[in-house]
């Protein structure tokens, strides 16, 4: 279960996340949505551990918890082979200084064939085309096994095939029993693929069954809160009410 309770998130003085609180269920389906700069991969983040409360409370399985961060934020001019991202699914178990066994380096083979990149294992990830990049994160992501998965914006600028070959994992995860927690913003998948949403705008709009979320006067309400942003807004207002 993973639990917020009036929570809060900052960056510096500004709030991102505003007094939201809900649960994921435990084998949970969620979409997260809202406008740009709406607090939704700092929610993320959040519950992934990388980033602390100013206030409220979250309750979350942080050992449980793989993150696929947006593949914008990752830096691919490292020199670095597609079979050593993937491997580094095994540290949260083997720890950093411990060789690969040979059944991990296995699994991870595995994974990447998984995601229809058999061979692709010496080849640095510079090297690949953003999709078949981010085909290698979600390999990461098989390796990993992690109860809860949580996906920044997985399917951004990626061509119908691998959407479709990525979001068939994420089905398959979904099945398993993990909690499932995806930032999107493409709202006919939300709607054909996601049973649950939260529409989040700094504060959370609407949350729980996806249908519900996403009428009109929900959506309306996020585009207004979202015009009303502004870029030097000070510290929250109920706060220093
Ligand atoms: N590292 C940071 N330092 C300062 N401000 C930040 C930082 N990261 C995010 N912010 C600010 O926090 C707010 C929320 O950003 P966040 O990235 O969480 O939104 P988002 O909903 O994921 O947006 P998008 O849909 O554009 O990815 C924005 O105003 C953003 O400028």
């Amino acid at each position: 279960m993973i639990q917020l309770e009036n929570l809060t998130l900052s960056h510096g003085r500004r709030p991102a996340v505003h007094h939201v609180t809900g649960q994921f269920a435990p084998g949970s389906l969620t979409a997260i949505i809202g406008p740009n700069g709406a607090g939704k991969s700092t929610l993320l983040r959040a519950i992934a551990g990388l980033h602390r409360p100013d206030g409220g409370r979250l309750v979350a399985p942080r050992d449980s918890i793989a993150l696929l961060p947006q593949v914008a934020a990752v830096d691919r001019a490292f020199p670095i082979s597609c079979l050593d991202v993937v491997q580094l699914g095994h540290w949260s178990r083997a720890g950093a200084f411990r060789a690969i066994r040979p059944a991990e380096r296995a699994r991870s083979l595995e994974a990447l064939a998984a995601v229809g990149l058999e061979g692709f294992g010496r080849r640095p990830v510079g090297s690949l085309s953003v999709g078949q990049f981010q085909r290698v994160l979600f390999a990461r992501l098989l390796v990993q096994d992690a109860p809860v998965i949580l996906l920044d914006e997985p399917f951004n600028a990626l061509d119908t095939r691998t959407v479709t070959d990525l979001l068939a994992l994420v089905r398959r995860w979904h099945g398993e029993g993990r909690t499932v927690v995806a930032v999107l913003h493409d709202l006919d998948l939300v709607q054909r693929e996601f049973p649950q949403t939260l529409l989040l705008a700094r504060e959370a709009i609407a949350w729980g069954p996806t249908e519900e979320v996403l009428r009109p006067e929900n959506r309306l309400r996020a585009r207004m809160m979202a015009e009303g942003w502004l870029d030097d807004a000070g510290a929250c207002a109920r706060d220093a009410a």
